[in-house]
């Protein structure tokens, strides 16, 4: 399977080189970077650090339509939806990373898995694809009596908030407890707020140096607090999974997936 990776030369970019390089039966066919990026031309393994691929970068997708059966896109949200759209009409199936998507830009990938293949997940690592899984149980045991709160802590560079992560994990109890996350989330007290809600549920963002992505979710009640939490240490671990979903989308209908399908954990 021939892969294209765009954002190429991003944090996330860069790692998906890597794990392309390092895993079987899939290659880099194509690598595309931001249309003034000084990067067009260079070798994309030489940019991702794994020695000289004979993969050029590129700054115009449709240029190397050719050269990929699927696109892994981490990049911003305006440009994923263009390239869902893209794939959808050139018949390249398309996992997506990229988090802060509104509703609308939501319904427009679903809109091209009518079409093609289409894995969108805010969080490709195993780890907290599982950590959604117990947080399910959790909440469904502790029901309303436990106040929820999700903190989560990332690099100085990233720019949505609350992460994508974090959002899932709050619709994930939501959805457990019977309420609907978008009647029920507080973000980032602040003031004079008066005293907790007992169902709302909270976020709290940290914003700070290195930290590749730590989320962790609280169940608080009178007498005890339990904390479920994931860390991860390092953005390979997205990569990698990234990786297998293209693997296990080749052998799909097309559709809207996300990795609790590709990891068979619904
Ligand atoms: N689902 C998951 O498991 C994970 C999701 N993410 C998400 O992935 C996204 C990217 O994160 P990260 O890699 O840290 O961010 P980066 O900013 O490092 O990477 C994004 C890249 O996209 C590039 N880009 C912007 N516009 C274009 C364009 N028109 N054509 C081609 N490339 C373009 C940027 O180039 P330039 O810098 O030149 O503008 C940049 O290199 C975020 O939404 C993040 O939340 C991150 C990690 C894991
Ligand atoms: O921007 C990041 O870095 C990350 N973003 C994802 C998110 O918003 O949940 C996943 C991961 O935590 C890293």
């Amino acid at each position: 399977m021939r892969i294209a990776v765009i954002g190429a030369a991003g944090r996330m970019g860069k790692t998906l080189i890597q794990a392309i390089q390092d895993a079987n039966g899939v290659e880099l066919g194509a690598a595309v970077v931001e249309p003034s990026s000084s990067l067009i031309g260079a070798d994309a393994g030489e940019v991702a650090g794994v020695g000289k691929l004979n993969v050029t970068m590129t700054g115009d997708l449709s240029e190397c339509v050719a050269d990929f059966d699927a696109l892994i896109d981490f990049t911003t949200p305006a440009l994923t939806v263009a390239n869902a759209a893209f794939c959808a009409a050139n018949g390249k199936a398309i996992i997506i990373g990229t988090t802060g998507l509104d509703d609308d830009q939501k319904a427009a990938l679903a809109k091209a898995g009518e079409t093609t293949q289409v894995v969108f997940a805010p969080n490709m690592s195993v780890g907290v694809n599982l950590t959604l899984k117990l947080l399910s149980l959790a909440a469904q045991i502790l029901g309303d009596d436990y106040d929820v709160e999700v903190v989560e802590a990332h690099h100085r560079h990233k720019v949505d908030s609350p992460s994508g992560t974090a959002l899932r994990m709050g619709e994930v109890v939501a959805e457990a407890l019977g309420r609907d996350l978008k009647e029920c989330a507080v973000y980032g007290r602040e003031g004079q707020i008066g005293p907790r809600t007992q169902k709302e549920i909270g976020f709290e963002t940290i914003r700070a140096g290195d930290v590749v992505g730590e989320h962790s979710v609280w169940f608080a009640t009178e007498g005890e607090r339990i904390e479920i939490v994931h860390k991860a240490s390092s953005r390979m671990t997205f990569a990698k999974g990234a990786v297998r979903a293209a693997a296990w989308l080749e052998s799909q209908p097309a559709g809207l997936y996300d990795m609790q399908d590709v990891l068979n954990l619904k």
